[in-house]
């Protein structure tokens, strides 16, 4: 009996038990579970060689999987590859271009490769896309003397050439510059308002954090968390911190109420908050209950404040090591 659940239909992108393994016996991908909810901008986490490229070639129907499935826009690839690859944009690893044509040039012949595309809208097509990623001024310079960053923006343009109801990208910001980046983080949140999904991988846990609603996190080929940014990032402990005059009576009373690992340096004492989740379900521990239990015990509080949990904090709470990527 086939039983699929309505968010599984919902679903821009749906794996169940994708996996890869390459002829040399490298097992890239392990039985990966992945459900990206339509409307996301979901950031595919892992640091190099985790096997977030494989994934996606997977998904987009580029190399066959050794077992499992996977679905795009709720049709299973690579099966039914003509009828939706149309609906996705995608940037995968360095786009193929002609070094010998210009950027522009680049896009029309892209665009004329294209069976879907309409050829009278084509040369205005073009033209908004190198608009939106900023190529304009380049746009008569051919593509051989393009920077990375630049290359990197023809290929989202190409991605961008018709409305798309998914985009695929593939580490986007590699190559570009801290403008750049910001650059295609605003245009990847504007593209998310139109009701696009966006499906990017980064090793950069910054920028998942600064643009996406939900992530998947990856290590050595093996989903570790999925969920909303904000989920995953409560899953670790924030820090408290706060300034006193009383810090001995203020350690006293934040070690009764679940506070560990205090640490006093002269009137700031900080420490690591309970984590929240099944075990203190029943008794969630509120700042403010905090805050109120120290005043009630007589200590001066100056300074009250939680350092919001990172994603970061949830990697290495996962993981038990560090964010530590080369490149
Ligand atoms: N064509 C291939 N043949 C054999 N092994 C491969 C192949 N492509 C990738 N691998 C291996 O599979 C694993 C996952 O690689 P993959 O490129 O999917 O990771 P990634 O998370 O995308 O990393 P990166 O950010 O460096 O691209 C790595 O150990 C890699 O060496």
């Amino acid at each position: 009996m086939e039983q699929r659940s309505t968010e599984e239909d919902d679903a821009a992108v749906e794996t169940r038990g994708l996996t890869k393994r390459y002829r040399g016996g490298q097992l890239a991908v392990d039985a990966l579970d992945l459900s990206v909810p339509r409307g996301s901008v979901f950031g595919f986490l892992g640091p190099n060689g985790s096997g977030k490229t494989t994934t996606i070639r997977m998904l987009m129907g580029l190399i066959e999987p050794t077992s499992g499935r996977a679905r795009l826009l709720g049709e299973p690839m690579p099966r039914a590859a003509r009828s939706v690859l149309p609906r996705v944009g995608a940037l995968i690893e360095g786009p193929a271009l002609y070094p010998f044509l210009t950027g522009r040039d680049n896009l029309l012949r892209y665009d004329a490769a294209d069976p879907t595309a309409d050829p009278r809208t084509r040369t205005a097509r073009v033209a908004a896309a190198l608009d939106r990623v900023g190529l304009a001024a380049a746009a008569g310079k051919r593509a051989r003397a393009y920077s990375l960053g630049m290359k990197q923006r023809l290929g989202l343009a190409a991605a961008l050439l018709q409305p798309r109801e998914l985009l695929v990208l593939d580490e986007p910001t590699n190559g570009l510059d801290p403008q750049g980046m910001r650059e295609i983080r605003s245009l990847v949140r504007e593209l998310a308002e139109e009701g696009t999904t966006v499906f990017l991988s980064s090793h950069l846990l910054d920028e998942i954090e600064q643009v996406c609603t939900h992530a998947a996190v990856m290590a050595q080929g093996r989903l570790i968390a999925q969920g909303t940014v904000a989920e995953l990032a409560a899953g670790s402990r924030g820090r408290l911190a706060i300034t006193t005059p009383d810090p001995v009576d203020a350690v006293r009373v934040l070690k009764e109420h679940g506070v560990t690992d205090l640490v006093i340096l002269d009137e700031r004492v900080s420490g690591e908050l309970p984590v929240p989740g099944p075990g203190a379900a029943d008794a969630p521990l509120e700042l403010a209950d905090l805050n109120a239990a120290l005043v009630r015990a007589g200590v001066r509080v100056r300074a009250f404040g939680a350092e919001r949990a990172s994603l970061e904090d949830a990697f290495v709470a996962l993981t038990g090591e560090g964010f530590d990527v080369a490149g």
